[in-house]
């Protein structure tokens, strides 16, 4: 297993005063025909927070999270980042500063795993078409530049040696890694988590929790959609739910998981995960079993 520590950390990109508002939405709402996903939202994330959104399946997180990066213009409502209203379309949201990843992984499955940083990098270099197709030394020293930054995000997620790998060859939990570094290497303010852990083990659940954190560490907000409430209860500084697309809930994970709509709505029974505790025995049991390639239960393939 790879552990992933701050002191891995690359240098924030553009790091925000700590506390500030990195992304307001307001008002959202997404209708498709006679159908309602997403109804009246409103949702921030404050600068070195990690925030969860959790509901039921068909709640309307995803939608939301398409709302918020320009795949979908919201019937109604705004969305902000650092309080500029962001434009309808994807690369110009994470151009502003506001990356993601998908539930179904959407790697370029036959570029090397180097390749794959360097196209998430596009949205920062600046070099135009006669300076790429002259190759002149302007160009040489961006890209010198540009694979030296993705290097760095490939040692920070733990890939550094998988470097001329294919995307395709690599285990799943590496994929969601390197969806990851990806997404880093647009030096997002903000980064968005679709499902993080889906089908994941234990001990890659929890480097994955380890890799979030970092994240956070070196600047980067996290807003994380999951089913995993373990996960998300022992990661989140505030969780907000989706019940049929309006916003039930919002609160610290001790608020959320004691409410009673919440256990009605979703949870079924209370929460009752003392933090790490049972985690860390998961991991424990897999790590004596020595099963970091058990099987993984991929997403279905799913229209984000
Ligand atoms: N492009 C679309 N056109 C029509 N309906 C859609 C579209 N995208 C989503 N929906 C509908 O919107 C609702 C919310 O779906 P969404 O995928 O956002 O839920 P979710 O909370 O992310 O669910 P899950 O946890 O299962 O991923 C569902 O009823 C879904 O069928």
């Amino acid at each position: 297993m790879t552990t992933t520590t701050p002191a891995d950390a690359p240098a924030p990109g553009s790091g925000p005063a700590p506390g500030e508002v990195v992304l307001d939405a307001s008002g959202v709402t997404m209708r498709f025909g006679g159908l309602t996903a997403v109804r009246n939202v409103n949702l921030d994330v404050h600068a070195g927070e990690i925030v969860g959104l959790i509901g039921p399946n068909g709640a309307g997180k995803t939608t939301f999270f398409n709302c918020l990066t320009g795949l979908y213009i919201p019937t109604e409502g705004t969305v902000r980042y650092k309080g500029t209203v962001l434009p309808h379309r994807s690369h110009l949201v994470t151009q502003a500063g506001i990356a993601r990843t998908f539930q179904n992984i959407r790697l370029f499955a036959n570029m090397t795993v180097l390749e794959n940083v360097l196209v998430g990098r596009h949205t920062r270099t600046h070099e135009g078409l006669f300076s790429a197709l002259i190759r002149g030394p302007r160009f040489r020293r961006a890209e010198q530049e540009s694979e030296e930054r993705a290097m760095e995000l490939l040692r920070f997620t733990g890939l550094q040696d998988k470097r001329e790998h294919l995307a395709r060859n690599l285990p799943y939990g590496e994929q969601r890694k390197l969806e990851i570094a990806r997404a880093l290497a647009s030096e997002p303010g903000l980064l968005l988590l679709d499902e993080p852990t889906a089908g994941m083990t234990a001990v890659e659940t929890t480097a994955t929790r380890e890799l979030v954190l970092a994240v956070r560490e070196q600047g980067t907000a996290v807003l994380v959609i999951e089913h995993d409430m373990r996960f998300i209860f022992n990661l989140c500084d505030r969780v907000a739910v989706l019940v049929q697309g309006e916003k039930l809930v919002e609160g610290t994970p001790e608020t959320v998981q004691r409410d009673e709509r919440v256990v009605a709505a979703y949870l079924g029974t209370p929460f009752e995960g003392e933090p790490g505790e049972a985690e860390a025995a998961e991991v424990q049991a897999a790590e004596e079993a020595d099963t970091p390639g058990a099987q993984h239960g991929q997403q279905e393939g799913k229209t984000d």
